[in-house]
């Protein structure tokens, strides 16, 4: 029996998922983490709300705030087109090593880069050291504490342009209201409000979508 949960959900899915697959690393994890162990993937309620926008937006470079296994960035990348990318940033390296894993088994490791390290610190970096100019579509699920500073931060190193979509997770649970109240009050973002179930859970939660429109 594998020591972590992390690893136990990798386990399962080597051994039942189809390698290659993103939708049956999926379908897995979530079969998994609804039968056997809770874990704190956005799941298949809010997942396919982060398809929905995903596929409106038709992003090109694609930055995620928090990997944890790998689930949205391997629900993320099978929807994009050829020749985009998405960065996503894991602090915690054994989850990292995990979301790794997870994104090779999937198929999906030429789309996706895992950087591993802080928010505060690997942001500012994306211009210099990753030659990104502006992403087009974040998926912030890492803290929500940070889900603030991270997104002014952004704003800061001019890595959102006209545009470019914010898709938050639990925004009612855990709870992001500094958050909230900044992207629907700032008067510089066009807000969403969708609300869904925690993952794996009948407790409310929801994703809010921030456009920007510009400094
Ligand atoms: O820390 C988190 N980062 C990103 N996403 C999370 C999440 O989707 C959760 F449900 C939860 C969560 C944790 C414990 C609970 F009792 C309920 C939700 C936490 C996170
Ligand atoms: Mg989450």
């Amino acid at each position: 029996m594998a020591q972590r949960l992390e690893e136990r959900i990798l386990e399962y899915v080597k051994q039942h998922a189809a390698e290659g697959d993103p939708q049956s690393v999926v379908d897995h994890i979530d079969k998994y983490c609804s039968q056997n162990e809770w874990a704190m993937h956005v799941g298949d309620e809010k997942g396919l709300i982060l398809d929905q926008v995903v596929k409106e937006t038709n992003p090109t470079i694609v930055l995620e705030l928090g990997t944890y296994c790998g689930y949205s960035a391997t629900r993320i990348a099978r929807l994009l087109k050829p020749g985009s990318r998405l960065l996503t940033v894991e602090m915690n390296p054994e989850n990292a090593a995990v979301a790794k894993q997870m994104i090779q088994f999937a198929g999906v490791q030429d789309k996706v880069e895992i950087l591993e390290g802080s928010t505060e610190v690997i942001i500012p970096s994306l211009k210099t050291k990753y030659g990104v100019d502006r992403v087009d579509f974040v998926f912030i699920d890492h803290f929500s504490e940070r889900y603030t500073a991270d997104t002014k931060l952004l704003e800061e190193c001019q890595l959102i342009k006209k545009g470019s979509v914010l898709l938050a997770d639990n925004v009612v649970f855990p709870g992001a209201p500094d958050f909230l109240e900044y992207v629907r009050t700032c008067g510089r973002y066009d807000c969403t409000y969708y609300p869904s179930h925690l993952e794996y859970s009948d407790k409310l939660d929801a994703l809010e979508k921030a456009v920007f429109k510009g400094p």
